[in-house]
């Protein structure tokens, strides 16, 4: 019999996410069906999302083979049936505080510094790179935990060395440049790039330093399809732009509108769900049917 979700107590809700605690020790990490685009959480959901995402965390998780906050399987006795497949048992760290960002691949804000001035978080690139232009080697591009709704904000290694010192900011770096390689290496062999992504870290109560949160997910990444892969070419996200494409070329909204988007079509939902799980199903090797949680 497993405990009811309102046993645990509530102690974060992200947009897309909830963090709960089971005891003093333990945290259960919740993955919701919620997408978001253009800064929106749509009011549609997409079935399985959670589910695949969860799937993702837990295949890199064993792959990368380096020393994270699971602590538990994904049918561990612990997690409640309302949330059953989207959810972990993890181990309940002190967080660095530091969004750990590792970029292959120049877009987003890190195009956005670059075009203005040359760098990104303080680190110089060559001159000439466009939209998607490969970043070799990789770099390592911190930000600062943003408050709920807001952007984080990009910031200098020094400045992470400033607020956590040089030591951890440096095991920080050169964790998150290791694993970032191990996965683009993953994605990149089943033909799926991995442009840039997101860790966080955490401390065990006896000391080490482990990988935490949600890892390598499309949520905490960029995965672009790498049969449509030029640089310059604006580059259509692997999972979202179905999403994103409907709502600015066909339902009649507009990221100016100053409006919440619409409600998505059953169509757009499925084929996101499509993508979702074709993504997961491409990069771990594994049949998202044989995943905890599917419909009986
Ligand atoms: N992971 C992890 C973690 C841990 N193992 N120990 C202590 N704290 C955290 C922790 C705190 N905030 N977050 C972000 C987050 C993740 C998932 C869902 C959310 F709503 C929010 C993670």
């Amino acid at each position: 019999m497993r405990p009811e979700l309102s046993e645990y107590t509530p102690i974060y809700s992200g947009k897309v996410r909830e963090l709960y605690a089971v005891d003093d020790e333990h945290l259960l990490l919740v993955a919701s069906d919620r997408i978001s685009a253009y800064d929106y959480i749509l009011d549609t959901p997409i079935p399985d999302k959670g589910r695949v995402l969860t799937a993702m965390s837990v295949f890199f998780f064993d792959a990368l083979g380096v020393p994270n906050h699971l602590a538990g399987p994904a049918d561990d006795p612990r997690i409640p049936e309302a949330v059953f497949g989207r959810a972990l048992i993890t181990r309940r760290l002190d967080m660095v505080p530091v969004e750990c960002v590792a970029r292959g691949y120049l877009t987003g804000s890190g195009l956005k510094e670059y075009r203005a001035n040359g760098e990104v978080c303080g680190v110089p690139l060559p001159a000439g790179l466009v939209d998607g232009s490969r970043i070799d080697p990789p770099i390592f591009t911190p930000a600062t935990k943003a408050a709920v709704g807001d952007h984080d904000e990009n910031v200098s290694f020094e400045r992470v060395a400033q607020d956590v010192g040089l030591e951890l900011a440096t095991q920080l770096r050169e964790l998150t440049l290791d694993v970032y390689a191990r996965g683009a290496d993953i994605a990149r062999d089943r033909g799926i790039i991995l442009a840039d992504t997101k860790f966080e870290f955490g401390r065990s109560s006896d000391g080490d330093l482990l990988l935490a949160d949600e890892v390598l997910t499309p949520d905490s990444s960029r995965y672009w399809d790498g049969a449509l892969y030029e640089p310059g070419k604006a580059l259509p996200s692997f999972d979202k732009q179905i999403v994103r494409d409907w709502l600015t070329k066909e339902s009649g909204w507009s990221t100016d509108a100053g409006t919440p988007p619409p409600p998505l079509p059953g169509d757009v939902v499925e084929r996101t769900r499509a993508r979702y799980i074709e993504a997961y199903e491409r990069i771990s090797g594994l049949s998202f049917a044989d995943w905890p949680g599917g419909a009986a």
